[in-house]
């Protein structure tokens, strides 16, 4: 069993941005979601995490061991799949995998070759394997850095905002991929489409300017909302004095109609109706939590 343990970290640039704020989460084998808004924070924290940039303060043990004190002794065990590579090269995808597996320090030339092969089969790139990474579509793309976050068998993986971007076949694949590498590694997905938390994640924390504002089991934390989220259809002239008058976390528009969601003990009103909530009605609730308690939480 691994463990992540994420103590105090804070991290703050220039221009007054205070990107971490305080981060303590504690992760052990398993896929574990963090979601939270554009700004949020969860770029800065996987970076750290991946050993590219140092916290201001607070500290990451991985296995016991601090991160940023033996980062080689990290990168050795650490897939890393940021949100975007920036460069895609003209060479070919077999190559570029070999040449990254090299970097990572698999220089037995034989075992090598058998884990890229293998890596391109199990990312369905295999037939694909001469083609340069260039010419790649968006999937293709996620799908070799996938392979190259495995390389050298991880026990940390940490993937940033992996299925932007793709189509809703591609993300499907992407989730099995993502689940197929199991329980046996810790596995950090960031993201702020809720839907990969929910189908992927049993555990999951909720950042937001900075913080963490939220943290447990999605089903567990839907169950807690129970009984407190309503739902109503509403005009979209009516929309300013709902929201100047009840909590309402989201609106969402369905059909053609919209859709206005309301925390509350009690019916807020007429034409209400008591919503089952999933996971999307715990984020926006937390996010309109912390909104409500003067924490700044970014924009959604
Ligand atoms: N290199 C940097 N210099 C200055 N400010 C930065 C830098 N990188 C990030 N920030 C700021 O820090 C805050 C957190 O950014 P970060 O990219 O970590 O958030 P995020 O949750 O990953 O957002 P996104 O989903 O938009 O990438 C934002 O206000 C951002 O503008």
């Amino acid at each position: 069993m691994y463990r992540l343990d994420i103590q105090h970290l804070s991290k703050s640039y220039g221009g007054g941005v205070q990107a971490l704020r305080a981060v303590n989460l504690r992760v052990s084998n398993g896929m574990f979601g963090l979601l939270g808004p554009n700004g949020a924070g969860k770029s800065t924290l996987m970076r750290i995490l991946a050993t590219l940039q140092e916290p201001d303060s607070g500290r990451v043990l991985f296995d016991g061991s601090n991160i940023h004190e033996h980062p080689h002794a990290l990168r050795s065990r650490l897939g890393y799949l940021p949100q975007d590579f920036g460069v895609y090269p003209r060479t070919s995808a077999l190559q570029l995998l070999d040449h990254l597996a090299l970097l990572k320090g698999l220089r037995n030339r034989k075992e090598r070759k058998e884990q890229v092969l293998a890596l391109l089969q199990q990312t369905n790139l295999y037939e694909a394997r001469h083609r340069a990474v260039s010419t790649f579509s968006g999937g293709m793309r996620q799908r070799f850095g996938i392979a190259q976050a495995l390389l050298g068998n991880p026990s940390l993986i940490i993937a940033d905002e992996p299925t932007a971007g793709l189509d809703p076949e591609e993300r499907n694949r992407f989730h099995g991929l993502l689940s197929e590498i199991g329980e046996q590694v810790v596995v950090l997905l960031s993201t702020h489409i809720v839907e990969d938390v929910q189908d992927l994640c049993p555990q999951m924390a909720v950042l937001a300017g900075g913080r963490v504002i939220l943290q447990g089991r999605p089903t567990a934390l839907a169950a807690d909302l129970n009984g407190r989220v309503w739902r109503k259809t509403v005009t979209k002239a009516a929309l300013e004095h709902y929201r100047r008058t009840l909590p309402v976390i989201s609106t969402r528009m369905t059909g053609g109609l919209l859709q206005l969601y309301v925390l509350g003990d009690d019916c807020p009103g007429e034409g209400f109706e008591a919503f089952y909530p999933g996971l999307e009605e715990v984020y926006f609730s937390a996010l309109f939590g912390a909104q409500r308690a003067g924490k700044e939480v970014g924009v959604c």
